[in-house]
């Protein structure tokens, strides 16, 4: 069963609708998610981490709600979140930091050290695994945020935005990690990159001020390109196309 979102509504404060009334299955398969800032997309990870409960409706994975307290253990077992901002315990490496993920995520401490050097060679950071997160740079620690994401072999992985800062060569890797993932992983990731969404991605969601604009396959989302949109820029015209279209009309 996939990831789920019921009429599912939230704010940060009383009266305040971040979120409204979100309904959509993420299928198996890599999910783009796209939108403007403060459209939603944290927001919308966030309640699919279970760090924010939504105000009605509700997010389920495989039949468990993120309110059901019952299986909100065996539901973060099943969820990886790399949330925009790496919490990195201080003063640990990034092997310790990911180990850390992996034990808090049900792995025995052996299993999570062996696996913890495998997801950072995987990001390229193997060589850089006995180096104190606080040592390095930004787009390393997002890295290591990755690799925390993929240590434990979760069925669903949650990316808030994981190439911001990251160079060409470590955004390539990340998409031939994706790529190479077991096509029954459910992976969620929000980008403004709109480059080689084709290759990467199966399906598209499009976020609009706390609703979703679009939902389909990427073939789909690219049929809202503008016919005269040169190769290589269907996908900006297609965001464009449904993220500007009604603020034109209104203006
Ligand atoms: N902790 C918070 N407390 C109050 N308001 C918040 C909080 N986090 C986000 N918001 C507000 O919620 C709205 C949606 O923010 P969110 O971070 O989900 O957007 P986003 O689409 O991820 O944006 P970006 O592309 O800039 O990362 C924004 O108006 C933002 O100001």
């Amino acid at each position: 069963m996939p990831l789920h979102f019921s009429a599912c509504t939230f704010g940060y404060r009383r009266r305040q609708r971040i979120i409204h009334d979100f309904d959509c299955e993420l299928p198996p398969g890599r999910t783009v998610v796209l939108g403007p800032n403060g459209a939603g997309k944290s927001t919308m990870l966030g309640l699919a981490a279970s760090s924010l409960r939504p105000r009605s409706g509700s997010v389920s994975y495989q039949g468990m709600a993120t309110t059901d307290r019952r299986t909100l253990h065996a539901y973060r077992r099943r969820v990886a979140w790399m949330p925009q901002q790496l919490a990195a315990v201080p003063g640990l490496t990034a092997r310790e930091q990911v180990t850390y993920v992996g034990w808090l995520k049900g792995m025995s401490r052996a299993d999570a050290w062996e696996q913890s050097l495998r997801a950072l060679q995987q990001v390229e950071l193997g060589e850089r695994a006995d180096v104190k997160i606080g040592r390095l740079s930004g787009g390393q620690q997002r890295r290591v945020g990755v690799a925390q994401a993929l240590v434990h072999g979760a069925e669903v992985l949650l990316l808030d935005e994981p190439t911001a800062g990251m160079d060409p060569r470590q955004r390539t890797v990340l998409h031939q990690i994706l790529g190479s993932l077991p096509g029954t992983v459910h992976v969620v990731l929000s980008t403004h990159d709109t480059a080689d969404l084709e290759a990467v991605y199966d399906n598209v969601l499009v976020v609009l001020d706390g609703e979703i604009r679009f939902q389909g396959p990427v073939g789909e989302f690219l049929s809202h390109a503008d016919s005269a949109a040169v190769p290589g820029r269907q996908a900006d015209s297609a965001y464009h196309a449904l993220t500007e279209r009604d603020r034109a009309w209104a203006s």
